[in-house]
Parts: C-alpha cells; structure tokens; sequence
C-alpha cells in the first residue's frame, strides 16, 4: 500500500504542475486556459525530437521549456487577449478551439507515433529507502514540483512581474491605473504557464509514453488539482494535484481501477459545489415553490389581443420556408442520394437535432454544456437495455429512453446548474467524461468498450423504421420538429426569459424569472434533444459504444452550431452539415480534421461571433429596413412620440394597472435596515415606510447608501440585519426573483439592455410576472399571451414617450430613452410598489416635465413610488415625502418644504 501511495504522490506531481500553469492563467487573466496539457505534450515532444536529433536530454529539456513559453505566449497574444471582453462560454469555446488545433498540429508534425525521453540519469535500478523502491525519474518529478514551486514562490514574492501578476490578479484591467501593463503581464504568465506545463511533460515522459491526443485528459486533471485551492491558490494547486494521485492509486491498488477517472471526476464536481460555494445560491429551490405558491395573487394580463397575430412573430414566412426546405429534403433525400451518402446525411440529422437543443442551452441562455452527448449516450444505452433486460416492445423502450434521460438530465442539472461560467462548463465535461469511463469499465452491465447490440427496430408495423431510407426520413423530419418547437419557444413569454437569463440573470429574476429554473427546465429540453438524436443513432446502427457518451463527439454540433449561428434556432442546420461533411472530402482532409476544427473554432469566436445565419439576418434585416423606408414616407404622426405603428393586433390595449381583485395596496416598510460590505458599514439601522398613491424621494451624497437601500428593497441585496416587509409579508432574503414577483419593479440606475432586442420586447420583459407561459405553453396558447405581453408593453411606451422606437434594436438608443425603456419595463408588470434609481440622470431636458407628469400620475392611481435622484428640482416637485441619507443613516424624513430647510440637510447635502 505504501509502495502504491508513493506511486500516488509522483503521478500527483505531475497533476499538481499541470493545475500550477491553470492557477496562473486564471489568477491572472479569469481564464480557464484548456491547452495546459497540450503545453505538457509539446514539451515533451520537443524534448523528444531534440533528443533524436543528438543533444543531450538536459539541453533538449531546456529549448524545449523556453519553445513552449513562447508558443504560450505567441497564443495569447494572437487568440486569447482578443476574446478579453466575450462572454465565458466564448472565452471556454476559444480555449476549446487552441487545444483543438495545437492536438491538430501535434499530429501532423508527430503523427500517431507514442513517443519516450531518455531520464536525466544513466542509471535505471530504483533505489531502497527505508523497505520504499523509488525509481530516479521519480526523485526528478519530486524535485521538479518542489523547484517550480520555490521558483512560484521567488517570482511572485520578489520580483517586479511578480508583484505586478498579483496586482492584476487582484485588479483586473483596473491594475492599468496603476501603470501596470496588463497585457504585458498577462502574456508574460501565459509563457510561465506554457514552460510549467512543458517541464511537466519533460520530467512524465521518461515513465509514460506521449503522443499528440493526450493534452485533454492531463488538462482534466489539472483543473481538478487547480479547483481544490478554488483556481487561485498554487499551494490549494499541490495539495489538489498529490491528493488526486492518491485516489487515483488507491482504486487501482484495491483493483477498481476502472473506476479511476469516474471517481476522479466525481471528485471534481464534488470539489467544484464546494469550492465555488458563493457561486451557487442553496436559496433557488425555495424561490420555484414560492413562485408557485403566489400565482394566483399576481394580476393576470389580460388577453386583449384576441387572436391576432403578435408583432414578435414577424418573419414567420421565413421560418416557414425553412422548415419546409428541411422536412422536404427528409422525404426526398432517399429518392435522391446513394446509399453510403444516405447514412452520413443521416447522422449529420442526428447531429442538427442534437445542435437545435444546444443552441437553446447556449445560444439563448447562455450555459455552455460539453455534456449533450451524455444524455445522447444514455438514451442510445437505455434503448439497448430495455430490449436486452425487459424484452421491452420498441416504443416502450424509446419512451424508457427519453424519460431516463431527460431525468438523468434534471438530476446533473439540479447539481451542475448550481455552478456557473467556467465552472459549470466544466463540471459538464467532467459528467461526460465519467459516464464514459464507467461504460468502458463496466463490461457486464453496459457491454465495456465494444458497447451493446440494438436489437429492436424503431416504430411499430407499417410505420416500422426498417431501413436506411426510412430512417433518414424520420431523422431529418424530427429535426424539422425539434426547430419548429424551438422556433415558437424562443418567440413565448418563456423564451424571451431564456434570452435575458443568458445576458442578465439580475435583469432576468428584476422582472420575476428565476434564473436556476429557466436554465434546469432548458437543461433538461435540451437533453430531451440529445435523446431524440440517441435513439436515432442507437437504431441507425444498432449499436451502442462509449464513445457516443464522450465528450468529443459533441464537438462537431458545438462547432456546428457556431458556424451556423448561436442563437438562431436554424444555424444549426447550416453549419453542422459543413462541418461533419468535411472529413468526406478526402483522407488527406479527414487526417486534419482536428486542426481544422481548432482552427475554425477560433476564427469563428473571433471574426464571426454570430455566425452564418447571424450575418445572414442582418443582410436580410438591412434589405427589410432599405425596403421599408422606400415604401413608405414617414408621415410627422409616425415620427411623432407617442404614435406606435405596429399591428393592429398591439394596438388598443387597455390593461389595467393592476388587478382590482388585489385590493387594498400594500405598504413596504424596512426596519432596522443595516447593510456591511465587510468594514463598510452602507446602511445602519434604516426605518423607511413607502406608502402607497405616495412618491418618497430619496436623496443623499454620493456613497450615502441610496442604492444599497433600493437594491435591499429589491430583494437584490439581503441586509447583514433588519427586515423589510410588504404588507404583512417578510421579503428579507427571499431573491429579487421573488420579490418582483410579489410586485416590486425596479429601474436600475444604468439600463440594462439584452443585446439583439428591440424595444418593444424589452418592455415585455416586464410583464413575465404576470404571465402562466412555460415550455409547453409556448404551444399551447403562447401566441394569444405574446400579444397580450406586446399590447401592454406598447401601452407603458406609449405612456413614456418612445412608443415610436418599439422596432428599434434597444441597446442602439440614446441614453435618455434607454431610461424612460427602463421605466416601461418595470411599469409592464402593474407592479405594487415602483422603485426608480436616478431615471432622470441621461435624459434629455425636454423630456424631465413628462417624467414629472409620470410620476404624479402614477402616485395618483395609487401607486408606491420610490425615487433616488440627484436633480433636486425633480424630487422636490414630484415628492410627497423625502428622505435623506448620509453616510448610511437616515437624517431627515419629511415634506419636501420642511426637508429643504434642514440645518443638517443643508449641511450634508444641498449645500446652501
Ligand atoms: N458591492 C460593494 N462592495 C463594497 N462596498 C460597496 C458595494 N456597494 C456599495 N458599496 C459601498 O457602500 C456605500 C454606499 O454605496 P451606494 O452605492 O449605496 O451609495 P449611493 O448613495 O447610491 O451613491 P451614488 O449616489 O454615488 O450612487 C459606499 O461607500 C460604497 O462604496
């Protein structure tokens, strides 16, 4: 046991060297640099190809780090320092696509070939110490993690890059104020990163052969070594990496080494929910059952708009025509293509329908999963076993199929979705990983790596899917299904909640969404997907092989899906078949497939973050305005504020405020507020009473706690003390989800604007509390709700002022209407109480009279209105009440008359 902990501890060095380079990057730079164990496998491949060429190992060793470093560095500057700004699952994908292509390169200049490295010393025999046999090369690897570490230690202890690598690490791109090159820095610790990573494999190979695929899985576990001291800590990096080895050695010494990786990965996603604890919110469960448990309270929309057909529904006839083109090609494509070209187009279906579901997880909200081929896998294994165990009749078993694995999907999402960003990306990964490993491991159960037979044949008598043709059939018809499904979703109360969840998960639960349930129930559709396309491919080749679980099968569908466009529902039919027939054009091309794949990836996060079909959209939607604005004059009342030319179908849209059933209004009080942001105390025992049909102004220097009063009024911020009620209710620390929900609407100080919106949807966001609308919903009824949604959100624009921009995508307006948009969203929901933070800082001088008149008239039906504002003429016109903070605390509390003339008002704020 001893001799196998040994073995252990130096196969840990190795994982602790790897997740030492993945510590840097991230400390550094937030990113998670997925090519580490591609630095290992240059490195040592370098070392190797020196070595054959006659140099001594330790000069060899030497280039080889330094070559390395500058690969890593070259990399950074060339891909990852232009992906800064992208979003994670961007950032994820492009780091993806560096691995992809340096494994791409490896291959070609290496080939397949396994290679080896001389050890630094001649001698082989092991030596004895204290009854231990340990081998030389196992003393180098010892002493190459205790030297990288003092050298660690040395460089970001004494040196000026070290101090500098600290500083960044602790600033981001703020370090920039203090003079400090980030980029410099960040390119810097690329390199390190790439030399720790290269020594890494230089020391390894002696013991373990090399070859160009082996980068993926030594980055693996890296990330579990770097994820013990929460990617930040090189000593949490060691203890990560030795304790991985360990476990690792200690199931293959009590003979269940097959059960090595899953354990290793089971111990990362473990690690993972309690490393990035803060990441995760123990609180969203309760969220769901409360919403639940309040909807009948919330005032319904009302159903105005009768049948007519919702604005949001335009370009209809294109999606049409698109779904035509596809179900038309399922059913013509036996008469028309040979039989070997029949099963690739088959499986390129299987692909698209496996894409439409990935683009609803991605490209609308925003989670990037490298787990859609574990829900693929499971369907494709649970079809094979139904047959096997049960003597299941062919749809029981698709029915098991789909069931178990859209369950399987709400179980991994109700952990994994608890994570965000990087870390749940990789937590996906790390499930597909080890279900793979486990089928491999398991030959009696799931068949080990050569799989199980599919011995049952999909439908049942005449509609019995028996040959090629007829499968392709069903193949592409229910990609045609599974987009006109997602087509409608995306365009449903629900859908537009999926699109703000993946920009803004606080706007998304401002207007009453609950961020951890949109993304469990996309989640799980998407995985029912996955399913589909399972059960396809399981009876395409009537069998089923690890390899449909792991990771990289996927990869042609993410890539795919970013060719065709994220977020368009039919990228996914455009760009996977351009992917997946790439291989077809020959062995040479099909040899280089994975650098061209790695070399898409980037190019496309790069150049092309949208698309084909995104540039597509925005040829035809600038052909479509061209065409508008030839067609027809703008009349004075079209461009006049207030005129709203949309559809008949939003016009006349009489939703009342709020729901008469609901009466009397409510009172939101807080009580002994108090709010600390470690030694800063922002609030100190706040007592505020916002009463309804009045507007209380909230006034105060800067930093005084305004903010910080709005934002725990919101359920946004839960005080460190004190509660906050509406009515009789307690809101303290049950989510802004919730809150919204109950009927609190905030204005945030800085609009929040979900790219690629228009105006008019915007403001329908504020309506989602009101709504019933889910996934099934979308279908049933959706529609008659989208124009309910769209006939009261034109209302609230009209009454603001900027009923005339609905068309107009809203991050392009000026800030002034992007702050009058803010309070049309919060006014879509008829909320009880309206809280608005500084809505006429930005906004045009004209405009501030028909903001005033807002106001009162929004006391006078009988709302609660709180306002921070800096315009001290606005708050004093409009005000019933004013309260004024300073440095936490309240110090006046009164009529505007009676506040103004306050010595210590005076002194504090106004000044005069
Ligand atoms: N997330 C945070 N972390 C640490 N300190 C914070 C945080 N948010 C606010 N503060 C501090 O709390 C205090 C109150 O800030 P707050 O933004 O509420 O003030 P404010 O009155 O809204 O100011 P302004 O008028 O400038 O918007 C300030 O000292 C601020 O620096």
């Amino acid at each position: 046991m001893t001799q196998a902990l040994l073995g252990g501890l130096a196969t840990g060095s190795v994982y602790a060297l790897l997740g030492l380079g993945i510590v840097l990057v991230f400390s550094v730079s937030r990113n998670v640099n997925l090519a580490q164990g591609e630095f290992y496998v240059y490195g040592a491949l370098i070392a190797s190809t020196l070595v054959g060429l006659g140099l001594p190992i330790l000069v060899a060793a030497v280039i080889a780090v330094v070559a390395v470093a500058v690969i890593a560095a070259v990399l950074q500057v060339v891909v990852v320092a232009r992906m800064e700004s992208a979003p994670h699952a961007t950032q994820l994908l492009g780091s993806i696509g560096i691995a992809l292509m340096m494994a791409g390169v490896a291959r070609m200049l290496w080939d397949t070939d396994e290679r080896s490295l001389p050890g630094l010393f001649d001698r082989d025999e092991p030596f004895d110490i204290w009854g231990l046999s340990i081998t030389p090369q196992t003393i180098v690897l010892f002493t190459a993690l205790a030297v990288t570490c003092a050298l660690l230690w040395f460089l970001l202890t004494r040196t000026m890059l070290g101090a500098q690598m600290s500083a960044v690490a602790a600033l981001s791109s703020r370090a920039g104020l203090l003079g400090i090159r980030t980029n410099s820095v960040a390119r810097l610790t690329y390199a390190v990163a790439g030399g720790v990573g290269a020594l890494a494999g230089i020391v390894v190979t002696p013991l373990v052969f090399v070859s160009y695929h082996a980068g993926l899985g030594l980055t693996i576990s890296g990330f579990i070594a770097a994820a013990f001291g929460g990617l930040r800590s090189v000593r949490g990096a060691v203890a990560g990496g030795l304790l991985l080895g360990v476990l690792e050695a200690t199931a293959v010494h009590v003979g269940q080494s097959t059960m090595k990786t899953p354990l290793a990965l089971a111990l990362l996603i473990v690690v993972l929910l309690v490393r990035s604890e803060s990441e995760a919110s123990g609180r969203r469960w309760r969220t769901l059952r409360l919403w639940r448990a309040r909807r009948t309270a919330v005032p319904r929309l009302h159903a105005v708009a009768g049948r007519a057909r919702p604005l949001a529904s335009a370009g209809r006839r294109g999606r049409f025509a698109a779904l035509a083109v596809i179900a038309a090609f399922g059913l013509a494509g036996p008469h028309l293509l040979a039989p070997y070209w029949l099963s690739v187009w088959t499986f390129v279906g299987v692909l698209v329908v496996v894409g439409v579901g990935l683009d609803l997880l991605l490209g609308y909200t925003g989670q990037l999963s490298l787990g859609q081929t574990t829900f693929m896998g499971a369907s494709a294994y649970l079809v094979a076993l139904a047959a096997k165990w049960w003597d299941a009749s062919p749809l029981l078993a698709v029915a098991v199929a789909m069931a178990g694995s859209v369950a399987m999907a709400g179980l991994v999402g109700a952990v994994v979705l608890r994570l965000r960003g990087y870390f749940f990306t990789l937590a996906t990964l790390a499930v597909a990983m080890g279900l793979e490993a486990l089928a491999d491991g398991l030959p009696e159960q799931l068949g080990g790596p050569s799989g199980l037979p599919v011995l049952t044949t999909l439908g049942i008598g005449p509609f019995a899917l028996d040959t090629p043709e007829k499968l392709f059939a069903a193949t592409w018809l229910t990609a045609a299904l599974g987009m006109a499904i997602a087509a409608r979703l995306v365009r449903s109360r629900f859908g537009y909640a999926m699109r703000t969840v993946g920009h803004d998960e606080a706007l998304a639960a401002a207007v009453g969404a609950s961020p951890f349930s949109i993304k469990l129930r996309v989640f799980c559709l998407s995985a029912a997907y996955a399913a589909a396309a399972g059960v396809l491919t399981a009876h395409s080749y009537l069998s089923v092989s690890p390899s449909v679980l792991g990771f990289l099968g996927g990869i042609d569908a993410i890539l795919g899906l970013l060719l065709g466009g994220l977020g368009t529902v039919f990228g996914a039919a455009l760009g996977i078949p351009l992917v997946r027939l790439l291989p077809e054009a020959g062995e040479s091309v099909a040899s280089y497939q994975l650098v061209i794949q790695g070399f898409a990836i980037v190019a496309i996060v790069l150049l092309m973050p949208r698309g084909l079909m995104g540039g597509l959209r925005s040829v035809l939607q600038s052909l479509r305005r061209r065409g508008d604005a030839d067609a027809t004059p703008q009349s004075p009342e079209a461009a006049a504020p207030g005129h709203l030319s949309v559809s008949a179908a939003a016009a006349p849209a009489e939703v009342p405020a709020r729901d008469p059933r609901t009466e009397p209004r409510l009172r939101l009080t807080a009580s002994g507020v108090e709010v600390r942001f470690g030694g800063i105390v922002a609030l100190s025992g706040v007592d505020l009473e916002v009463a309804p049909g009045l507007i209380t102004g909230l006034i105060g220097p800067n930093g005084a706690g305004k903010s910080t009063l709005l934002a725990v009024l919101a359920g946004s911020r839960r005080p460190t003390s004190g509660t906050v009620r509406l009515g009789e209710r307690d809101l303290t620390g049950i989510g802004a989800g919730t809150c919204a929900r109950l009927g609190i609407a905030r204005a945030f100080q800085l609009p929040r604007i979900p790219p690629h919106m228009t105006v008019l949807e915007v403001a329908m966001l504020g309506t989602f509390r009101r709504g019933r609308g889910g996934i099934l919903r979308s279908w049933w009824r959706g529609q008659r709700e989208l124009a309910a949604m769209e006939a009261t959100a034109c209302e609230q624009l009209r009454r603001v002022g900027i009923a005339h921009l609905a068309r107009a995508e809203a991050s392009t307006l000026s800030t002034s209407d992007q702050k009058l948009l803010e309070v049309a969203r919060a006014l879509a929901s008829a909320p009880e109480v309206l809280l608005l933070d500084e809505p006429a800082g930005g906004l045009f001088e004209d405009d501030l009279p028909r903001l005033a008149q807002l106001l009162r008239g929004l006391a006078e039906e009988g709302l609660a209105v709180v306002l921070v504002e800096h315009d001290m003429s606005l708050v004093m016109e409009v005000s019933d009440r004013i309260v004024v903070l300073n440095e936490g605390c309240v110090i006046a509390d009164g009529p505007a008359d009676v506040v103004r003339l306050s010595p210590e008002v005076i002194d504090a704020y106004l000044g005069v």
